[in-house]
């Protein structure tokens, strides 16, 4: 007989279709981690949060998940207000899943008088109770900076996982078709970042520059000539970089470009102007743009050419067994 699960899941009304999937899936030997669905997200006519967790009786001694999403300022009060009440519940653990670190750009000061926003968060974050285990666990994927670790207070763990593993598994189905696939880093950020996850991969390394708006990609080392590029970053904001670089690749001889960003961030609709459908002078065309769902509005996105999805579920669920260890 299978064992009752002693995780509970608990999701934002924004992240409940990730959290549906992550509560399908089966990792051998474990159980199944449960979903608690019924958490209600009303407001009060002022557009203050009006929350409620029914039966929450039910997270007393278990190992209490909330799957978080910090798209937008405006729904990150109502669940720093959640993740901070959970342990006063008398859970046994608290990991709270934050797939996007939205202030993780704004990390470094190069200017006086600059607020490094990304630190407030991490304080904020830090301020979450400890559980009857002890600190909150808080499971962010590519972070923009490693560092951003030590923002962090000792108050939680910070668990700082990639999603390039599911990347990985699409390269190497394309591998085995024969195709001499390189990979393009745009900036100095993601060549530091992401590199060692390449091993077997020839690498494209690019600087940019920002200028406003524009952004300017150059190669530093690496030919693309007559090969398939995936152009690889953590987020994508206006598109910018990615296209820049996609543009340079094309113009220095690649046969085709594809790319992937961990988060699709695309404010004010800016993923439009990749659409296959949409394309336009100036904009480079790509077989296809690798996206996780890791901020909720993606799974939309990429029910348009040439957007693809790769759902971090899989590597939530085993990292949760892995990390609470029950
Ligand atoms: O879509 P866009 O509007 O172009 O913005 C996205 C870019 O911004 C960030 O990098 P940043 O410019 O901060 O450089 P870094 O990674 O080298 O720190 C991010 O890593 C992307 O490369």
């Amino acid at each position: 007989m299978e064992k009752e699960s002693n995780i509970l899941l608990l999701c934002h009304a924004s992240t409940l279709e990730l959290g549906r999937k992550i509560c399908s899936l089966k990792v051998e030997n474990c159980p199944k981690i449960k979903l608690h669905e019924e958490v209600s997200w009303e407001k009060f006519p002022d557009g203050f949060p009006n929350l409620f967790i029914q039966d929450v009786d039910r997270c007393i001694g278990k190992h209490v998940v909330f799957l978080g999403s910090f798209h937008s300022p405006k729904v990150i009060f109502e669940q720093i207000s959640l993740v901070y009440a959970l342990p006063r519940s008398c859970v046994r653990s608290l990991t709270f899943i934050l797939p996007y670190f939205p202030t993780g750009t704004m990390e470094r000061i190069d200017t006086e008088g600059q607020v490094a926003t990304a630190s407030t968060m991490a304080r904020m974050l830090s301020a979450i109770p400890l559980s009857a285990m002890g600190p909150a666990q808080i499971m962010i994927f590519d972070i923009h900076v490693l560092q951003e670790r030590f923002f962090f207070t000792d108050n939680v763990l910070p668990r700082l996982q990639s999603a390039l593993p599911r990347l990985l598994q699409e390269l190497n189905k394309l591998k085995s078709e024969n195709l001499n696939i390189k990979i393009a880093f745009p900036d100095e950020g993601a060549h530091k970042r992401f590199r060692d996850h390449f091993d077997g991969f020839a690498i494209i390394r690019c600087i940019k520059k920002r200028n406003g708006a524009k952004r300017e990609v150059s190669i530093v080392d690496g030919s693309p000539n007559n090969c398939h590029i995936v152009i690889v970053d953590d987020l994508i904001m206006t598109g910018g970089t990615v296209n820049e670089c996609a543009l340079l690749m094309k113009k220095s001889g690649a046969s085709s470009v594809s790319a992937y960003v961990t988060h699709a961030v695309f404010p004010a609709d800016s993923w439009k102007d990749f659409l296959t459908e949409n394309h336009q002078e100036g904009r480079a065309a790509l077989d296809n743009f690798w996206i996780t769902d890791s901020i909720p509005h993606a799974r939309e996105i990429s029910n348009h050419e040439p957007f693809k999805l790769l759902s971090l579920a899989e590597s939530i669920c085993r990292s949760l067994h892995k990390l609470i260890l029950v």
